[in-house]
């Protein structure tokens, strides 16, 4: 089957409120939809929203790398397209936009195959038997930064998740002082249902001083993991063995999300003695939803839970991440262990959106029954 078409359509969709967090924030989402048209009707489409720092490319090299594929992809069959895609150093310079081809690509050869895209992923790349996939994954309610958020207002933004169903809350941390987000997080904790979580992600916000007494301040709390609780250092042996500290004295996993990129030339050390028991996989930082499914699985085989997250995604972007998540609950299950919880409950952020979200229930996300990404633009795009 051939591409007849590619198309870009830009978008800027605001949030219901500002998102912070130690690393800065934003208050809408730019990217672009992408959708390639196949010589049989069929359209796949793909989202690319880079959050430079934090996620991918810069948006000046994601629309480049988008026209380049714009114009090449034209004429070749899809098979030789998702086989050439990350051949191209274009792959690593813009991993973001790579992932929206290659997201565009597997929804039409889903679609062609009769196939969900979990259940395509499922059949051509999982492990051996194929693993028994689920329709829903379990994800976390994303309440903001706790420096801005009253008492008041996080007791209602964690009522009003429990109401939902969620049993794991995440809250970025470092914005205000270790030791006073620490004790705030304390009388939280004593409010919580016994089987309720909070998880946290500081984005390097710490020295390793502060770090410590941060960790040390949440021992015995009902902590789900820390994200990131290190400042970027130059000396990456230096990063890892105080990483590794911390997570000996930590109670909880620790997980490695932003700083994954400078970490990955290194990846066969890292995985054959992983400093923290936990790995953020966000498949537009890693070019993909093929080569992200190859990084949780080593990561997993390396004894390291694998969390995979959405950025504050538009629709498509969160469907193409909830369709890797629920291979690799998938194939944790095949190994004895119990699903973990995501983090793709962020579409509420969004005032407005690229088209409808997948739906949200009983703290899980629900994923289409549709072949392919299951995703459908709005009547506004590609008009
Ligand atoms: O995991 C979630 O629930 C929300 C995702 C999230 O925290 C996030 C959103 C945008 C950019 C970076 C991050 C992050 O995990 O650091
Ligand atoms: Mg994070």
């Amino acid at each position: 089957m051939r591409i007849a078409a590619v198309r870009l359509q830009a978008y800027r969709l605001p949030l219901v409120a500002a998102w912070t967090s130690a690393l800065g924030g934003f208050t809408a989402r730019e990217g672009w939809l992408l959708r390639i048209d196949s010589e049989d009707g069929r359209s796949g489409f793909g989202d690319c929203a880079p959050l430079p720092g934090l996620v991918g490319e810069s948006s000046a090299v994601a629309g480049q790398a988008l026209e380049r594929w714009r114009e090449q992809l034209p004429a070749q069959s899809l098979a030789d397209a998702l086989a050439g895609l990350q051949q191209t150093p274009l792959a690593a310079q813009a991993p973001a936009a790579c992932a929206a081809v290659e997201c565009a690509l597997l929804d039409l050869l889903a679609q062609a195959a009769g196939l969900s895209l979990r259940g395509w992923l499922a059949r051509n790349c999982a492990s051996r038997p194929a693993p028994e996939l689920t329709d829903s994954v379990a994800v976390n309610a994303t309440l903001g930064a706790l420096a801005h958020l009253s008492d008041t207002a996080l007791a209602a933004g964690i009522s009003d998740a429990i109401t939902k169903g969620y049993r794991v809350f995440k809250l970025k941390v470092g914005v205000a002082a270790a030791t006073a987000e620490a004790s705030r997080l304390r009388s939280l904790a004593a409010l919580l249902p016994a089987d309720c979580r909070l998880r946290l992600d500081a984005n390097g916000a710490w020295d390793e001083c502060c770090a410590e007494q941060f960790i040390e301040a949440c021992a015995g709390m009902p902590i789900d993991s820390l994200e990131e609780p290190l400042a970027d250092s130059a000396d990456q042996a230096a990063f890892l063995a105080t990483l590794r500290r911390l997570q000996d004295r930590a109670t909880f996993p620790l997980a490695i999300d932003e700083s994954w990129p400078r970490l990955a030339d290194a990846a066969e050390s890292f995985f054959s003695a992983p400093p923290v028991h936990r790995l953020i996989v966000k498949p537009p930082r890693h070019s993909g939803l093929l080569p992200a499914l190859a990084l949780a699985r080593s990561a997993a085989a390396s004894g390291m839970d694998v969390v995979v997250t959405s950025s504050v995604d538009s629709a498509c972007g969160v469907l193409a991440v909830a369709q890797l998540a629920a291979v690799i609950d998938a194939e944790r299950r095949t190994r004895g262990s119990a699903a973990l919880t995501h983090g793709l409950a962020t579409s509420p952020w969004l005032a407005s959106d690229t088209g409808a979200a997948p739906v949200l229930a009983e703290g899980r996300l629900f994923l289409p029954a549709a072949h392919g990404l299951g995703f459908q633009p709005l009547d506004t795009f590609f008009a």
